[in-house]
């Protein structure tokens, strides 16, 4: 289980995580949502030790993160910063290759092998396998880390923002694929997303963030009413209800 204890993280005075306790569900898709500048890309780098906290403490599997060696957390948890700036030219068969590194050490057996296939097959990434992720457009490259952080093969998988980038298509095949690793792999998926809807459509468990604290934590259909919603955005968002999913418009 990942259980952050009164997490804070400041910047000179300005406090952007507040003294954040909570659990995550330890199985499923979790989402966390929030307004622009919430704190919820500083709460998933703290909690995967890309960023140190001011105060408080993050235990995965009961293990401090602050205090567990780097090797071992990354056997446990695998991130998609927001940020992923690709510095050398590397193909696509490369990065996801790079995946493995905490299980191969940078020699990749057959089983490594077979999950690097296995993750470009199920991000549609075959096609584009030997292509260099700086010839890719934003889609592609994104799908391209996400696949490199799926064959970290972890039980704990934070995204920030998988969906950037992506076209409808892409961006349901990709939410389907997050699920199935939630589903068929018992994985624990934890998303930053901005779609209220692909949060709804497809997590389990959703967690908003605003002015740096918790403001709302719940089922898809606790979250999905206008006074629930007002209180985290500051706007007026209507819901309906098509094909018996909670469907929110804000198109007004
Ligand atoms: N290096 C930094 N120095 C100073 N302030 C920072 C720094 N990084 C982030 N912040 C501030 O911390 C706050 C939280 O940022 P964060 O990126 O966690 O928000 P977010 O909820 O992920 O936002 P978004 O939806 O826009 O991605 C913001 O006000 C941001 O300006």
């Amino acid at each position: 289980m990942i259980e952050a204890r009164n997490v804070s993280r400041r910047y000179g005075d300005t406090l952007v995580v507040d003294d954040v306790t909570l659990k995550l569900p330890e199985r499923g898709v979790t989402s966390i949502i929030g307004p622009n500048g919430a704190g919820k890309s500083t709460l998933l780098s703290m909690v995967s030790r890309l960023l140190p906290l001011s105060s408080g403490t993050v235990l995965v599997d009961g293990m401090d993160v602050a205090r567990t060696p780097g090797d071992a957390l990354a056997r446990r948890l695998a991130i998609l910063r927001q940020d992923n700036a690709v510095t050398s030219r590397l193909t696509v068969r490369d990065l996801v290759t790079f995946g493995r590194y905490p299980h191969s050490k940078g020699r990749p057996t057959v089983e490594d092998r077979a999950f690097v296939e296995g993750a470009l097959h199920h991000l549609g990434l075959e096609p584009i396998a030997h292509r260099f992720l700086d010839e890719l457009s934003g889609g592609q490259r994104q799908r391209a880390f996400v696949a490199m952080v799926l064959c970290q093969d972890t039980h704990y998988v934070l995204l920030d923002e998988p969906l950037n980038s992506l076209d409808m298509k892409h961006a349901v095949a990709m939410m389907k694929e997050l699920r199935r690793a939630a589903d068929t792999l018992g994985r624990c998926v934890v998303l930053v997303l901005h779609d209220l809807n692909y949060a709804s459509c497809y997590s389990d468990h959703v967690i908003a963030m605003r002015g740096g604290r918790v403001a709302f934590q719940g089922t898809p259909d606790e979250l999905m009413r206008p006074d629930v919603l007002r209180d985290i955005y500051g706007m007026d968002i209507g819901i309906h209800l098509v094909e018996g999913k909670r469907i929110a418009v804000h198109y007004r």
